[in-house]
């Protein structure tokens, strides 16, 4: 396993080490130790999530507040996804930029997303499997988000807004500006 800082700090791409032979492969997709000392956090996972989506369906952006928050360990186990992470952390030098990577079935890579980030994707393959750990239940009452197109945060989702596929509540989340963070 490798690990990359991105520009915003504490949010890293990982990167398994992937055995191959004539069987097929096997990889290690979570190691604490390695976790731990490649991102020098010792978040402690407790909840995993998955869910499917077929292309253009776009969730987020999504973050729980306050004690609830969560940081997230998310990879793709089929097909390709746009993945975007939003420091809206309080006082952060990176408040309000984003990074955004391809995670796929072949890349295989991951991201970590600390506590203080939105978090959302887009499927740019015709359908993804994700999956992700998060370090803290589920709240639904500390549920916040900030709207996919937000004019501050300006994310390029790289499909046209017309063949986005987003669920009611995500298009009534709020602009930045507006957000409750
Ligand atoms: C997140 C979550 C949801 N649910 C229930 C609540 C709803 O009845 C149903 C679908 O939830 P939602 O529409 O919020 O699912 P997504 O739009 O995929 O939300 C997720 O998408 C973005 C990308 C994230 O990073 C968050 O983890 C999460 O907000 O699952 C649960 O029971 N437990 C959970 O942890």
């Amino acid at each position: 396993m490798t690990a990359l800082e991105t520009k915003l700090q504490d949010c890293f791409i990982l990167e398994p080490k992937i055995f191959e032979d004539h069987r097929g492969y096997f990889f290690e997709s979570f190691n604490q130790n390695q976790f731990n000392s490649l991102t020098n956090t010792n978040a402690r996972f407790v909840q995993d999530n998955e869910s499917f989506s077929t292309k253009g369906v776009l969730r987020g952006l999504h973050y729980q507040t306050g004690e609830h928050a969560q940081a997230k360990l998310v990879r793709v186990i089929q097909g390709r996804v746009l993945d975007v992470a939003v420091d809206l952390r309080a006082g952060s030098p990176t408040f309000s930029q984003y990074v955004a990577v391809e995670l796929t079935e072949t890349n295989k890579k991951q991201l970590f997303i600390p506590r203080g980030f939105a978090h959302g994707f887009v499927v740019l393959s015709d359908t993804a499997i994700f999956s992700y750990k998060c370090d803290n239940f589920y709240n639904k009452e500390s549920e916040g988000g900030i709207i996919y197109n937000d004019p501050t945060l300006c994310i390029d989702w790289q499909l046209a807004e017309s063949s986005l596929i987003v669920s009611e509540k995500d298009l009534a989340l709020p602009t930045l500006e507006a957000a409750k963070l």
